[in-house]
């Protein structure tokens, strides 16, 4: 027998999921025109320096490398964003800015595979490039709220956080990068024993150790920031806790505010965001649907220097979530006849009425055509016409 088999975490896709999935993009694609992004397109791998301009060196682990025939170390992009901007480095540069970008994309990592998490998986983002403040978070928070509602859900929250809080208070320890990236996980992970027994070997300010312990279990409404007792004493730490008040405030205008809660476990795994993050979460699925936030250092790492932020929905989480009734397409017929010319201009005018026609190509009989129909009814909705 020939090999049948596929690499492990990938997947082929049949009619049914494709629907949901076209379904899905369409959606996202309208909504992210509405309020003027333009999709742009980058290429399937880069170079493995691109992709770790990006990343940093900490998921070296999950890339896919190979190399070209010239010698080059190339990498299947783990994600869009880094990508896009080295496009806009590249090509952007005279343009106009804010710039506003969308893309549905796929990209690839070497993961443990598991329901919901494929090392091909795909994304809808958006990126604001350009714009600094408070007003462009909040025009990407509301539109990523606005994407999941567009989906069919309305349980779902996003988490909200400010990744300069946490990144201040860990400056302020004096700890090793070994020991910063051992706490950041443990947080992220809301490992609450593990994180406490570290902090207790650690040699640091008590009130700091107080306030990383319950980093993880802060979460909530805006009041949860009354609880950081060492904030006070870090300027940065002070600036970034401001900046999460205003924009949630600014959420709260733009009538999202309901799906908002503040959580300052939410650090993301990728080292290039700087300022609000945030991820969306449904109690359906124990799993993220989409991630972003601000990502202020990134295009001048490509040598254009520009603020920006953005997020992307995980397009194979939603899948699973999704149950619209807006997938119902079209009635669909199915014709047949002896007369084969009847048959054709029959399922003509019926497509040009925009129904989709299946035709019998095989020649059958009445009979024949009403059995096989027989079991088929929820996918020819509109019935048997013979002609
Ligand atoms: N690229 C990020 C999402 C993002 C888009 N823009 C900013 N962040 C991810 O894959 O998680």
């Amino acid at each position: 027998m020939k090999s049948r088999k596929i690499s492990r975490g990938l997947r082929d896709l049949l009619p049914p999921e494709l629907k949901v999935r076209r379904f899905m993009e369409e959606k996202a694609a309208a909504l992210f025109a509405s309020y003027a992004y333009e999709e742009v397109m980058t290429p399937t791998f880069e170079y493995l320096e691109v992709v770790e301009m990006g990343t940093g060196g900490n998921i070296r682990e999950e890339l896919f490398l190979f190399m070209d025939r010239e010698g080059g170390i190339l990498s299947l992009r783990p994600e869009m964003t880094t990508g896009i901007a080295r496009l806009a480095a590249t090509h952007l540069r005279d343009a106009v800015f804010p710039q506003r970008l969308y893309y549905l994309s796929n990209s690839f990592r070497y993961v443990q595979p598991h329901l919901a998490q494929y090392r091909e998986f795909w994304q809808a983002g958006i990126e604001l490039l350009g714009a600094e403040g408070v007003r462009a978070d909040a025009e990407v928070i509301t539109i990523a709220v606005k994407a999941l509602q567009e989906m069919g859900l309305d349980n779902f929250k996003i988490s909200l956080n400010q990744i300069a809080i946490f990144n201040s208070l860990l400056d302020d320890s004096g700890l090793n990068r070994e020991e910063k990236d051992c706490i950041r996980s443990l947080v992220e992970n809301k490992d609450l024993v593990e994180l406490s027994r570290v902090l207790e070997s650690l040699d640091i300010d008590d009130e700091l150790k107080e306030t990383i312990a319950i980093l993880p279990v802060l979460h909530g409404g805006i009041e949860v920031l009354k609880r950081l007792p060492y904030v006070e004493k870090n300027q940065r730490a002070l600036a970034a806790v401001q900046e999460l008040r205003e924009v949630y405030e600014t959420l709260q205008l733009c009538g999202v505010i309901d799906h908002i809660v503040v959580d300052m476990g939410v650090l993301r795994g990728l080292d290039y965001y700087t300022g609000t993050v945030f991820e969306g979460y449904s109690p359906e699925l124990g799993y993220g649907l989409l991630g972003g936030g601000r990502y202020d250092h990134l295009l001048g790492k490509f040598g254009f220097p520009c603020p920006a932020t953005g997020f992307a929905l995980g397009m194979d989480r939603l899948a699973l979530l999704l149950k619209h009734p807006a997938l119902q397409k079209a009635p669909r017929y199915l014709v047949g006849g002896k007369d084969f010319a009847a048959v054709i201009a029959r399922a003509e005018e019926l497509r040009k009425q925009g129904f989709a026609v299946e035709i019998d190509v095989e020649g059958k009989s009445r009979q024949e055509l009403e059995r096989k129909l027989e079991g088929r009814e929820n996918c020819i909705t509109g019935g048997l016409i013979y002609v």
